[in-house]
């Protein structure tokens, strides 16, 4: 079955999708009888291309690579070019939009509107972008509940690590009392490369060169990123709101290389921490730096990898581990969703 998917943003994560999308088109087919069509992309700078039949993703991938720009797609009768992303979301043939705009941590906008036109007009949506799904997850899950349409954001917490997934389906029966975890690969990267002697600054732009950092590294930095995966989590694992607002929230920024020389002579480390907890249904949650023993599990979590940590009634505490960020990681997250979505479109036709 042909799963038609519009894409709003193009920068790092979008044009990692389609090159897997790409690579794996007859993998997808094959295993789960899933033909993916990219039929548009709609971005600020790079401009916008629609084609009802498909577009030809390595002249696309090409094309704005070498140009920066889709104006020079090749055009065919069906081509049309620069529509706006609403235009995109309202007008296309698509089945999907894939959301991949900048998160922007105060409004979620762009994104809050695009998922709220998408499942206006009976679309699914699957994002990476935090921000919508930090402030409005239960208005979005409902409205795509109400709409019968695919709601996916996998990764939005630790990219293609399934951080979402484990505790809503292979944990499902447990207790969920406590979440912990270094949940931001930028920082964590800096963190580590300043334990290798590496200086704050160039650190960063190590992370921002690899692809890690948001578009405003403010985020990361401050631990607002992290504040909205925690809010995230709340939602999804403890089925409780949590306003990011309410979280309290330092970051990295005040850190010095003494401070890590001095953790490092007493056998410990600095880690970005969340600590989420439930107790008779109120959550708390805080994002801070934290130094730890090098013996704890996450003192051994370095470079862009994140972990996270379930304490669960029945099975005990459940470590998962994997990229926090990462480009080919996070356009992965997107993959599986997809084929989540399809899987649902097919299980409901039986
Ligand atoms: N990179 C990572 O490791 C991870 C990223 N994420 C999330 O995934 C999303 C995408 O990340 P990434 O690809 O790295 O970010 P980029 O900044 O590389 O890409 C975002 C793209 O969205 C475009 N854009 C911004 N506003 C609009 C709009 N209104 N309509 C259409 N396009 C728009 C930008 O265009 P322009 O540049 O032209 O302004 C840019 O090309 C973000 O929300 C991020 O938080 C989540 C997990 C991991
Ligand atoms: N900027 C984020 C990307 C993933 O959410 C990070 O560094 O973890």
């Amino acid at each position: 079955m042909s799963v038609k998917v519009a894409m709003i943003g193009f920068g790092g994560v979008g044009q990692s999708f389609a090159e897997i999308v790409n690579e794996k088109q007859k993998e997808l087919q094959q295993k789960y009888g899933l033909e993916v069509e990219i039929v548009a992309v709609s971005d600020v700078k790079k401009g916008a291309v629609y084609q009802s039949d498909g577009l030809n993703i390595p002249k696309l991938l090409d094309c704005v690579r070498r140009t920066g720009s889709l104006e020079n797609y090749p055009e065919t009768s069906q081509t049309i070019k620069g529509w706006s992303s609403l235009e995109t979301i309202e007008q296309s043939n698509a089945d999907v939009i894939i959301e991949v705009t900048y998160t922007d941590v105060k409004t979620g906008e762009p994104a809050l509107t695009h998922c709220h036109r998408a499942f206006d007009t009976g679309k699914s949506v699957i994002t990476t972008n935090k921000g919508p799904v930090a402030l409005a997850y239960k208005e979005l899950i409902e409205k795509a509940e109400d709409n019968e349409v695919f709601f996916g954001f996998e990764g939005t917490v630790m990219s293609g690590t399934p951080a979402l997934r484990l505790p809503s389906e292979t944990l499902a029966g447990n207790e969920i009392r406590e979440i912990k975890g270094v949940l931001n690969g930028t920082t964590n990267y800096i963190l580590t490369a300043m334990e290798e002697g590496m200086e704050f600054n160039q650190a960063l732009e190590k992370a921002q060169a690899l692809g890690y950092a948001e578009a405003d590294p403010t985020s990361d930095l401050e631990g607002y990123d992290v504040r909205y995966k925690a809010a995230i989590l709340s939602n999804h694992v403890f089925g409780v709101p949590l306003d990011p607002k309410d979280i309290f929230c330092a970051g990295i920024t005040g850190l010095t290389a003494h401070d890590i020389n001095e953790a490092a002579a007493c056998d410990e480390k600095w880690k970005l921490l969340a600590r989420i907890r439930q107790g008779n249904g109120v959550v708390t949650a805080s994002v801070q730096p934290e130094r730890i023993k090098n013996d704890d599990l996450l003192a051994g979590i370095m470079g862009a990898t994140n972990a996270i940590v379930y304490e669960c009634d029945l099975s005990g505490p459940i470590m998962l581990t994997g990229s926090g960020a990462g480009l080919k990681e996070t356009g992965f997250s997107l993959l599986i969703d997809l084929i989540h979505c399809h899987k649902r479109k097919e299980l409901s036709k039986t």
